[in-house]
């Protein structure tokens, strides 16, 4: 019971020795290069000799396929095997020239997947852009030797990261070099759009002179709503500004001072889109984000709205906008991405006549596209020498006894990281997250780096297009503006689990559900494993015991009799089952919480009726 002593590790995302795995005691002499957002230098990192053997397993911990014997190719120089890359997609020159100091480059653009998946047996890295599909059949075809991927870009979603950690491969992605590239292009359809641009220009070419029907709009003075604050959409909105036009933006998750030192007020989505002459779309393609802008959404837009779509199609719900174009309530559109790319010939949307259209130019240019090969190339590099990448996307690299000892925790971490942040109140932006480890064990034996980046994982993922791991939690977490502080807590407990508890603490924000905020004024979640199982014993003040899996409701309630069977009842009538369900309180008869594990995921209707119970004080619904 008693708390002996408590450890604070000061390890904000921030610090270079966390982006490598956050050992804030231990550091010598070695350096090795870890490549950070901006310009692709080498930064050096000092890490422990263990750490260093950590990295050098780091292509290895999931590798489930023994690779084959492949004819070898000797550096000249150093007698070693040099590996083979093969570059599928057109990748600038300087990144080549790194390449091919390191390995075999062969370069083999347009691919079929069948003959990509004859070469790559004999690859070890594969580097691609958005037009490579690199699928669970490449992997398969791989036999176990292609060790890392590089996506020369952002996106990674034509790489199938499941089946690639399966296969033992690592994924690394270049995700700030395109990020002024895709501004330009926003700010160039945003102009574009505007004054008629790409039609007046078929008009001409077409023998026409029509000066009358393409008179435009002006852009000074006018409002621009950007839906996503983040690295593209900040620089849209500083360019914006310098355009004379007054700037708003949606992020429910940026904080809101990097808004207001920018000159942008962070407005809620609906006041956004009801008050914006043009609307930016800068945000991740999501579950939350998908078919974001639809039917519902067009209907409060204001009347004659102008919309940029530099992110990804699949946040648009296609049909709805060639609806709302039709009819006027949006006046044009100007998009660079498209749910399916190339979309078909005939899309209406990419016929229609108010909309201007490129083919996914983004990142195309020169500059970018110079920036984002040697980004990859060094990270692809560094990779294959078994080096830590700040920008791997999947694949954490720690011993297999410690992933095997943590994995119940692992899971509880990202549950709790993922609770947290859905009870923040949309608009607030996190700054500030801590971790609390209660520990039987020497709180210096017991190696974290896993938990916190799982509860990094659970906080950024559901509000970004990151990735998290190991790798790059902490960096994620620092382009973000997100402190991730650790305490390890001493306890008289049997020292068999390696942890007793994990608390998620999150400061300086609101809360949804008031009852998860503690009497320290941080919402604070704790959880607990128990028989292996992930498992929620605390929200704010109030204990509670259920375990961590489907969706969760939160209600606090007054504590009467009958409040569990009403719930219930709204659940059963509305064919939601409720796999479990847990009740605390401070005082008996006063206020309690109740916990109420459900399979699927109630209505609107249904989460209304649950609220209309008089003695239901707040609820939440929260997404496990
Ligand atoms: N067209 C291109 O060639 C091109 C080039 C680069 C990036 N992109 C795309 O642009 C988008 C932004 O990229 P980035 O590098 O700025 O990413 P980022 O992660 O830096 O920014 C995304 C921002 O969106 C915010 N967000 C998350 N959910 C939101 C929501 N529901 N509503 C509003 N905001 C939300 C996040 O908080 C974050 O601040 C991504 O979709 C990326 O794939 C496209
Ligand atoms: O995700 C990205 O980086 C952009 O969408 C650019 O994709 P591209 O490399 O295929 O141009």
């Amino acid at each position: 019971m008693a708390s002996v002593s408590a450890k604070i590790i000061s390890s904000t995302a921030a610090a270079v020795a966390t982006a490598t795995g956050g050992n804030t005691t231990t550091t010598r002499s070695s350096c090795l290069p870890v490549f950070r957002r901006g310009p692709a230098t080498p930064l050096p990192l000092k890490l422990s000799r263990r750490r260093r053997h950590h990295v050098r397993h780091i292509t290895n911990v999931f590798k489930t396929v023994e690779s084959p014997a492949a004819p070898p190719t000797l550096d000249p120089v150093r007698q070693v095997q040099k590996p083979t890359i093969l570059v599928s997609e057109k990748l600038g020159e300087a990144g080549l020239e790194v390449l091919r100091e390191f390995g075999e480059v062969e370069c083999s653009y347009d691919l079929s997947q069948e003959d990509l998946c004859k070469k790559i047996s004999l690859c070890d890295a594969l580097i691609v852009r958005s037009g490579t599909k690199v699928t669970r059949a490449v992997f398969e075809a791989a036999k176990g030797r292609l060790k890392v991927v590089g996506r020369a870009g952002v996106g990674i979603d034509n790489v199938d990261l499941q089946a690639a950690t399966e296969f033992g491969c690592l994924v690394v992605n270049a995700p700030t070099a395109n990020t002024i590239a895709a501004a330009e292009h926003g700010i160039a359809l945003l102009a574009a759009m505007a004054r008629n641009v790409a039609q007046a220009d078929a008009s001409m070419k077409a023998g026409k002179w029509q000066r009358n029907k393409y008179v435009g709009v002006s852009l000074v003075g006018k409002t621009l709503a950007v839906m996503g604050f983040g690295k593209v959409g900040s620089e849209v909105a500083r360019r914006a500004k310098g355009l004379g036009m007054h700037v708003i933006a949606h992020d429910p998750y940026a904080p809101a001072d990097r808004a207001r030192a920018a000159g942008v007020d962070l407005v809620s989505f609906d006041l956004a889109i009801s008050t914006a002459d043009f609307i930016s779309l800068h945000m991740p393609l999501t579950p939350t984000t998908k078919k974001i802008f639809n039917d519902e959404t067009f209907a409060k837009v204001k009347k004659g709205v102008r919309i940029i779509n530099v992110a990804r199609g699949g946040v648009i719900d296609e049909d709805a906008l060639v609806r709302a174009l039709d009819s006027g309530a949006v006046a044009q559109a100007a998009l660079d991405v498209f749910t399916e790319e190339p979309p078909p010939k005939d899309s209406k949307l990419v016929q229609h006549e108010n909309v201007t259209v490129t083919p996914h130019l983004g990142a195309s240019t020169k500059e970018a596209q110079e920036g984002v090969a040697i980004e990859i190339a060094e990270a692809v590099v560094g990779a294959l020498r078994g080096e830590l990448s700040a920008t791997a996307v999947n694949a954490p690299m720690v011993p297999p006894e410690v992933i095997s000892e943590l994995s119940p925790y692992v899971v509880l971490a990202e549950k709790l990281g993922r609770l947290a942040v859905q009870l923040v109140a949309g608009g607030s932006g996190i700054k500030s997250v801590k971790v609390v480890y209660k520990t039987a064990r020497d709180p210096d034996d017991l190696d974290t780096r896993l938990l916190r980046a799982m509860v990094t994982k659970g906080i950024i993922e559901p509000i970004s297009s990151s990735f998290i791991n190991l790798v790059n939690a902490d960096f994620t977490a620092k382009q973000k503006g997100l402190r991730i502080s650790e305490e390890r807590v001493s306890i008289d407990s049997s020292p068999e689990n390696p942890v007793e508890s994990i608390q998620v603490q999150i400061s300086n924000v609101d809360s949804k559900f008031a009852s998860a905020v503690s009497e320290n004024e941080y919402i604070s979640i704790e959880g607990k494993v128990k028989d292996g199982i992930p498992r929620l014993t605390c929200v704010g003040s109030f204990s509670v015991d259920v375990s961590l899996e489907g969706n969760l409701i939160l209600c606090r309630q007054v504590d009467q009799p009958g409040m569990i069977g009403r719930v219930g009842n709204i659940l059963g009538e509305c064919n939601v089952n409720v796999s479990f369900m847990s009740v605390g309180r401070t005082v008996k008869r006063t206020r309690a919480i109740m916990a109420i594990g459900v399979d699927e995921e109630p209505d609107k209707d249904t989460l209304k009726k649950i609220g209309e119970v008089p003695a239901i004080e707040e609820f939440v619904f929260l997404k496990l």
